[in-house]
């Protein structure tokens, strides 16, 4: 349980060695409950899924923190997620997805071309839709070689597809509205509080919990967020994402945890569509109908109903058992948020984050306390 620093009368000890690893805890087997004390606060921790490991805590927040975090954001101001904030500029080419290398498109691979491109999920239909309006397809064999492709502007595909989500915002991947929180800038006793009972359930040192992304999102009727991991797969030649690097980097966030702040009057569960599956198929991963939530919801093995105060939390990295650091992505982890059907829905995502470097994490770590 002991953090990379504590603190004593004289100061704070940051231990000098690097035998410190992630922690994971041990899940044993689902419906266990493991008993915490926080102060005279009893949190049970309930095993909910083994694969992926995810555990859920009841009232882990109070009523009163809930309504905090939700002014707080309301106080920082939410953003829409439903712009083409990540999404290809107008003019730019777009970056096929020919994943079966036979030089033309089908229409699951334009599928994911404008899912990537663009953050928008289209179905089947729409994508023909698409190609009849701007008259991509020539020859009508619901294919799209090259030589098609070449034949239209980047900018008319990305003015249909703007009117598109204009006139149909749940074909956004995500269609919510979210604000972040600095809670490591400011004095705060009520962020104190949740990180230090964040970090003793977790089992993971206070400074990471503070050194954490937290991110507040809103979700109205339709609000949703189709399937994804909440980071991304190791890449020795792309480095993790830290504040103030401008290079092409990739999200690194060793688990999340994630806090319900009301309760949804109808929908807006969160679910793991591959949960307790066999085995992924790498190609079908991120082809397959069922990351696909707002429509198939219900398909998903593992849903989890969102209910004010209520905190589960995942890993979606296993642990490299030889640096004790970051290791594989988990895909099983792969989730999103159902849409809601009636009422709306508030949480906040904490996003440990942790890089390759186990040295340059603890560093700064360590400078929290300088
Ligand atoms: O809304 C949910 O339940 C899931 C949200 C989520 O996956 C995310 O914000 O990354
Ligand atoms: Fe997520």
């Amino acid at each position: 349980e002991e953090g990379v620093c504590t603190k004593s009368d004289d100061g704070v000890k940051c231990s000098e060695d690097n035998s410190v690893r992630l922690t994971r805890l041990n899940g044993e087997l689902v419906g266990n409950v493991q008993t915490i004390m926080d102060g005279d606060r009893k949190l049970e921790m309930k095993t909910l899924n083994m694969k992926p490991l995810v555990f859920e805590i009841e009232n882990f927040l109070t009523e009163e923190e809930c309504d905090y975090i939700k002014a707080a954001a309301v106080k920082t101001g939410l953003e829409s997620s439903q712009t083409m904030a990540h999404s290809m500029s107008k003019n730019q080419n777009v970056d096929l997805m020919d994943l079966n290398h036979d030089g033309e498109l089908d229409i699951k691979e334009m599928k994911i071309t404008i899912e990537n491109g663009y953050d928008i999920f289209l179905e089947k239909e729409d994508i023909l839709d698409m190609y009849s309006t701007l008259e991509l397809d020539t020859n009508g064999d619901t294919h799209i070689s090259r030589e098609e492709l070449s034949k239209i502007k980047p900018k008319d595909l990305f003015t249909y597809l703007h009117k598109v989500v204009a006139d149909h915002p749940e074909k956004h991947s995500r269609y919510s509205s979210q604000a972040w929180l600095d809670w490591d800038k400011v004095e705060d006793e009520v962020y104190e509080r949740i990180q230090e009972r964040t970090a003793k359930v977790t089992q993971m040192p206070i400074e990471l919990i503070r050194l954490s992304d937290v991110q507040v999102v809103r979700y109205g009727i339709d609000g949703h967020y189709n399937a994804h991991t909440d980071s991304s797969p190791l890449d020795e030649h792309v480095p993790c994402c830290m504040e103030g690097n401008r290079r092409k980097c990739r999200i690194c966030r060793y688990m999340t945890i994630l806090f319900y702040l009301n309760d949804v009057t109808e929908g807006g569960e969160t679910a793991f569509p591959y949960a307790n599956m066999e085995d992924i198929n790498e190609t079908d991963a991120h082809l397959s109908e069922k990351l696909h939530l707002f429509k198939n919801c219900e398909q998903a093995s593992l849903r989890v109903a969102a209910r004010r105060g209520k905190a589960i939390i995942w890993y979606n990295h296993f642990v490299n058992e030889e640096t004790g650091w970051m290791g594989e992505v988990d895909e099983f982890t792969m989730h999103g948020g159902c849409p809601i059907k009636q009422g709306e829905k508030w949480i906040a995502n904490i996003w440990v984050k942790t890089t390759d470097s186990k040295e340059a994490d603890i560093a700064n770590m360590r400078a929290l306390h300088s």
